[in-house]
């Protein structure tokens, strides 16, 4: 990546690559990353989707793998530049245990570090999230901030703790001295609540609505805003971070920078409803239809019986008491840092995000007939 090699082709090694938002980084490296040479993708499931793209110019290596076997991933990373590492355990619905989630966001995280410095590549992409800040246990409003607000990130649950706790370790790991001699240099990146082609969240929702007949209630005020991000917008912001960590190292290495864009301020519900509503669902109640002590009753009681028939069934409903809590309460961002340190634009417009996700719901759910 200096100078004299303007022209050397890059190996980037995404883990995760084919998940929801692993899938958008991948293809999106292919279109608008022209240096790159090899393209490998590590992740514990691959997807079949993967055999078109090795047709194409640019090497493509598929890797099956687990970011928690230390020699599976540093045999993954040997030879790679850039390291983009969005592998993670998504579940704030108590389907995986928190030792579980621990071990693949914080030891995977951890196995990738190791790996980079074993094997002498120097640059690390880590896909973090909001909630290694908030919302935060006691439901403390966080209004438009960026980076330097401060906020008191109060974290119990397994998934933000993992987050938080695998974001220092990049962090920390920054200016590290890996193989050759060079120092590492890493950025964390910190998406809102991500939407668009692959969320299986909103699927979910849309085919939910559809049994019940074409209709949703309302659970959550519409003035509590959520912050949510299109999935392109995300990926593009990880290429961009990845490309100018080398020639920023000194003003990107060690830095987080919240992944936001055009998206509206909005309640959870009624910005899902940009895509559901032109899908023909509707969201009945301009106010919530049941009282908010009897929703966190029900989220109570939801968490008893998760814990209660663990032994025999997983019981692991949308409504617990962390859902319900992240859902009510307002956490938006406004920043131009992303901006400002490696020059981030949205590469997608609201009106193009919100039209490429109506496409891919009204797609799903006919699929799912
Ligand atoms: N979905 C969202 O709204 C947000 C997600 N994030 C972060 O973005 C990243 C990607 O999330 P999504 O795409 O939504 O989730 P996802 O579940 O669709 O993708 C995660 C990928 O990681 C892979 N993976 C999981 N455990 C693994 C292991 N032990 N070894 C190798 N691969 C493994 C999965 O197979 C999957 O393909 C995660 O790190 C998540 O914490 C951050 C903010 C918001
Ligand atoms: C599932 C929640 C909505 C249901 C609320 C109910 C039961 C009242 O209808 C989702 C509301 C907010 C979501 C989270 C948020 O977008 C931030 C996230 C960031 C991540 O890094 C991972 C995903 C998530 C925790 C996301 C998960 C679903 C919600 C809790």
């Amino acid at each position: 990546m200096a100078d004299s090699a303007q022209a050397q082709k890059l190996v980037y090694l995404v883990t995760g690559g084919c998940g929801f938002l692993g899938e958008h980084v991948v293809r999106m490296l292919l279109q608008r990353e022209p240096r790159l040479g090899e393209l490998r993708v590590f992740d514990r499931h691959l997807g079949p989707w993967l055999e078109e793209l090795k047709t194409g110019p640019v090497r493509v290596t598929a890797i099956q793998g687990d970011v928690t076997e230390a020699h599976e991933v540093a045999a993954a990373v040997a030879g790679a530049h850039v390291v983009i590492h969005t592998a993670g355990l998504v579940d704030v619905f108590g389907r995986a245990s928190p030792e579980t989630i621990h071990e693949v966001n914080v030891q995977g995280t951890r196995n990738v570090i190791e790996a980079c410095v074993q094997t002498g590549t120097r640059f690390l992409v880590y896909t973090s999230s909001m909630e290694v800040v908030g919302p935060n246990t006691k439901g403390h409003p966080f209004y438009r901030g960026n980076e330097d607000t401060l906020y008191e990130a109060v974290h119990r649950h397994p998934y933000p703790c993992s987050k938080a706790l695998a974001e220092r370790l990049v962090l920390e790991a920054n200016g590290r001295e890996v193989h050759g001699g060079l120092p590492l240099v890493t950025c964390a990146l910190r998406p809102t609540g991500i939407y668009g082609e692959g969320h299986q969240i909103m699927r979910d929702f849309y085919r939910q609505g559809l049994r019940l007949g074409g209709w949703l209630f309302r659970a959550i005020p519409a003035s509590v805003e959520h912050g949510r991000v299109y999935v392109g917008n995300v990926a593009w912001m990880h290429v961009l971070a990845a490309r100018e960590l080398e020639r920023r190292a000194a003003l990107m290495g060690g830095q987080v920078y919240f992944c936001y864009d055009g998206s509206p301020y909005k309640s959870y519900e009624d910005f899902n409803m940009e895509f559901l509503g032109p899908c023909g669902l509707q969201l009945v109640g301009a106010r919530p239809l049941l009282p908010y002590w009897l929703l966190v009753f029900l989220a109570a009681l939801n968490a008893l019986l998760q814990w209660l028939l663990r032994p025999l069934v997983l019981y692991a409903p949308l409504l617990n008491p962390y859902t319900l809590a992240v859902a009510n309460t307002t956490f938006t961002v406004s920043t131009d840092k992303a901006q400002r340190h490696f020059g981030y634009e949205p590469l997608f417009s609201w009106e193009d995000s919100r039209t490429r996700t109506i496409l891919w719901v009204q797609a799903a759910g006919s699929s799912a007939q």
